[in-house]
C-alpha cells in the first residue's frame, strides 16, 4: 500500500527531504543535540579509541525513525577522523556484496549498515567472522572445483542502524561492543535544534515561534526540521517571514497537526481503538485494517511516540486507548470501557 504523506511522519519522505536532512545535518558530536548519556559515552569510547591508535568498537544504534541514528553514524567517522562507507540491509542481497565492501575498506575505517535488521541470513554469516577476526571466508569458483579462502581485513568499525532492535539476531547483537537506544527529544532540545537550523535556513525565530514548533514535532527532530520549512513558507507569504508564536500556530494548524503535535494518521488510530474497539484491548493487526495502513508502519512509526506520550499502552492483549487520549479528544471515559463525547 502507498504510504500517504504525513506531514509529521518521521521518515524522510522524499530524495529533496534528504539533500536538506544532509545540509541541516551537525557535523561533530558538541553540535549534536540531547541524547545526553549516548554523547557521553561516544565522547569516552571516541577519546580512548584514538589514543590507543585502534577503531571504535562495533556500534549498534537503535530507535524510531528521525532521532538522528544516521547522523550519529557520520559525526563518529567524522570525530575518529576516518572514511565512512554507507549501506543497508535491504541492499545488501548477496554475500559477495558485502565482501566487495569489506575488502574495499581501509584501517579504521566505519561500515555503516542501515536497516542492518533486513540483512538476509547468509549476508549475516559472512558478518560474524569479519566483525570478530577482521576475516571473511568466501567461495571461489563452483562445482567440485569450489574452494573457500580467507581474506584477512583491514580492522574496521561496524556501525548498524535500526528502527527494531528486536527484529536482530542474538548472534549479530552479541558482536555489538557498544549498544545504544536514542530516546524522544524534549522540546527544549528541539527549540535549539529548530533555531540552529532556522540559522542554516536563513530564517527568523522568535524563541516562541521554535518552541510551538518543537512542541509539535513528536520529539524528532526530523520532523522539527520538516515543520520549519513549511512554516516558513507560510511565514514569508502571510506575515513578512518572521516566525513568531501566532504565525507557527496558524501554520501548523492549517498543516493539521494539532497542539500535541499529532497528525491525521495518530488521530484516525487512537479514534480507531476509542470508536471502533471500545478503546482497547485491540490486536495490531486488526488496527491496521481499521485505519488502512500496514502494521510495521503502526509499529514503527506511530505507535512509540503514542505509548511516549501515554496516549496509548500495548497490553499483552493489545493496545488501549488511555485516559489521556479520551481527554485529549474530548471523552469522558464512563466505566466499562463505554465513551461518552462531553
Ligand atoms: N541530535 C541532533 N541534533 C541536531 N539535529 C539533529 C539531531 N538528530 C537528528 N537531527 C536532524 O534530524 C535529521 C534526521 O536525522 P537522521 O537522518 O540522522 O535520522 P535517522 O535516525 O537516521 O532516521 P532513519 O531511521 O529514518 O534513518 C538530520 O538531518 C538532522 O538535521
Ligand atoms: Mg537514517
Amino acid at each position: 500500500m502507498e504510504n500517504v504523506e504525513r506531514i509529521v511522519t518521521a521518515a524522510a519522505v522524499s530524495p529533496n527531504e534528504e539533500n536538506v536532512d544532509r545540509a541541516l545535518r551537525p557535523t561533530l558530536l558538541s553540535e549534536y543535540v540531547g541524547q545526553e548519556l549516548v554523547r557521553d559515552q561516544l565522547s569516552i569510547f571516541i577519546a580512548a579509541a584514538k589514543r590507543r591508535g585502534e577503531p571504535l568498537d562495533h556500534l549498534l544504534l537503535f530507535g524510531p525513525p528521525g532521532l538522528g541514528k544516521t547522523t550519529l553514524a557520520h559525526i563518529v567517522a567524522n570525530e575518529m577522523g576516518v572514511n565512512l562507507r554507507q549501506t543497508s540491509g535491504p541492499v545488501l542481497e548477496r554475500p559477495g556484496d558485502l565482501a566487495a565492501i569489506l575488502t574495499n575498506l581501509e584501517k579504521g575505517d566505519i561500515l555503516f549498515i542501515d536497516e542492518i535488521h533486513r540483512l538476509s541470513p547468509v549476508v549475516e554469516e559472512i558478518l560474524y567472522p569479519a566483525l570478530e577476526d577482521f576475516q571473511i571466508d568466501i567461495m571461489i569458483g563452483e562445482g567440485p572445483a569450489a574452494r573457500s579462502i580467507k581474506l584477512d581485513l583491514p580492522p574496521f568499525t561496524l556501525i548498524g542502524a535500526t528502527t527494531r532492535s528486536g527484529m536482530l539476531t542474538n548472534p549479530l547483537r552479541a558482536r555489538f561492543g557498544i549498544v545504544n537506544q536514542l530516546q524522544f527529544y524534549t522540546v527544549e532540545e528541539l527549540s535549539k535544534i529548530v533555531c540552529r537550523s532556522a540559522k542554516l535556513l536563513n530564517v527568523e525565530v522568535e524563541p516562541d515561534g521554535a518552541r510551538e514548533i518543537a512542541q509539535r514535532s513528536r520529539g524528532t527532530p526530523r520532523i522539527a526540521n520538516r515543520l520549519l520549512r513549511r512554516v516558513r513558507d507560510y511565514a514569508e507569504v502571510k506575515h513578512g517571514g518572521v516566525i513568531t508564536r501566532d504565525v507557527a500556530d496558524g501554520a501548523l494548524r492549517m498543516l493539521g497537526v494539532d497542539a500535541k503535535g499529532l497528525d491525521g494518521m495518530d488521530q484516525r488510530f487512537i479514534l480507531s481503538i476509542i470508536e471502533k474497539f471500545g478503546g482497547g484491548p485491540v490486536g495490531i493487526d486488526n488496527l491496521a485494517a481499521a485505519v488502512g495502513e500496514e502494521r510495521d508502519t503502526l509499529e514503527d512509526v506511530v505507535e512509540p511516540y503514542l505509548i511516549q506520550q501515554g496516549f496509548i499502552q500495548r497490553t499483552p492483549r493489545g493496545r488501549v486507548a488511555t485516559e489521556a487520549s479520551y481527554r485529549h479528544f474530548g471523552y469522558t471515559q464512563s466505566k466499562g470501557g463505554q465513551s461518552d463525547l462531553f
